[in-house]
């Protein structure tokens, strides 16, 4: 997926993008970090061809976006997102059905439906909740419901707008431990939180005012204190990059390698 050139002005005039060139690499996890108003969530919704660009191209797979009726629905079989707000998502009567009514949409019937549904909602720990209305259920149920939601589509590429906000400690691992281990799909994901995108994504977009300012590795651009203050990340490099450099420099930890993205790397390493 490419944006190129792209920018959008929504229609009271608020440039939430200016001039984005980007290519997500195929098969990765990669995170889109800003701050607050930085231009994530517009970027996602060009890239479903929900909005046109007012200047530039969106394209899947190098392809340009021609936003016929039909191109539109291939793309959105493609392509998955879990809104940032559950509440703009879920809209069935219960789980089970928040999950099934996409499979019906797309021609899906009977045991297969079953299957996939039940599938879907262990995966995210909600099988046993099936039964229930989503708006009963908690904020960070409402959110995996979400994503059961859209996995159950299976999609090439999932978008996810700050999939861990609003998650506890245990939820979020899990979450990213079971976003992990799906193979072969392209993962995208905003984020303010440096250290989750330090820990989870192989490749790091920053957009700053709709503009992108900087890519690369997260061990790279996330170590640039003064930068990631200027645009507005806070000066906090994450914190298992910053024990290991600190471990590094007073010799606790041997010279050479790639720095550790998890705690349980960094403490194998103190381990020696
Ligand atoms: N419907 C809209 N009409 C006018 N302006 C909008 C609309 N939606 C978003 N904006 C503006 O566009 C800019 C980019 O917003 P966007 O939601 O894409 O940012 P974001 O990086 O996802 O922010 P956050 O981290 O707060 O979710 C902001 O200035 C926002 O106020």
């Amino acid at each position: 997926m490419e944006a190129v050139k792209v920018s959008f002005t929504y229609p009271d005039g608020t440039e939430a993008l200016r001039e984005v060139t980007l290519g997500i690499p195929e098969g990765k996890r990669v995170a889109l970090i800003g701050p607050n108003g930085s231009g994530k969530t517009t970027l996602f919704f060009l890239w479903l061809g929900l909005f046109r660009p007012s200047a530039g191209e969106v394209r899947f797979w190098g392809k340009g976006l021609s936003y016929r009726r039909g191109e539109l629905e291939e793309l959105r079989r493609k392509v998955g997102l879990v809104f940032q707000d559950p509440e703009d998502q879920l809209l069935a009567p219960t789980v089970w059905e928040e999950v099934a009514w996409g499979l019906w949409a797309r021609g899906y019937e009977g045991q297969l439906v079953e299957e996939k549904v039940r599938t879907a909602l262990q995966a995210v720990e909600l099988f046993d909740q099936r039964h229930k209305p989503p708006h009963l259920l908690s904020y960070g149920q409402k959110k995996r419901l979400c994503l059961a939601a859209v996995l159950a589509l299976e999609p090439e590429v999932l978008l996810l707008d700050e999939p861990t906000a609003g998650l506890d400690p245990g939820q979020t691992k899990r979450l990213l431990h079971f976003l992990s281990g799906l193979k072969g799909c392209t993962i995208v994901f905003s984020t303010q939180d440096v250290d989750l995108a330090y820990s989870f994504a192989e490749h790091l977009f920053v957009l700053w005012r709709g503009r992108l300012v900087a890519e690369g590795r997260p061990a790279e651009v996330l170590a640039q204190a003064d930068f990631m203050e200027e645009v507005g990340l806070g000066s906090d490099r994450p914190v298992v990059l910053r024990l290991y450099q600190v471990l590094k420099e007073k010799g606790k930890i041997s010279p050479g390698g790639s720095p550790p993205t998890r705690w349980e790397e960094l403490v194998a390493l103190l381990e020696g």
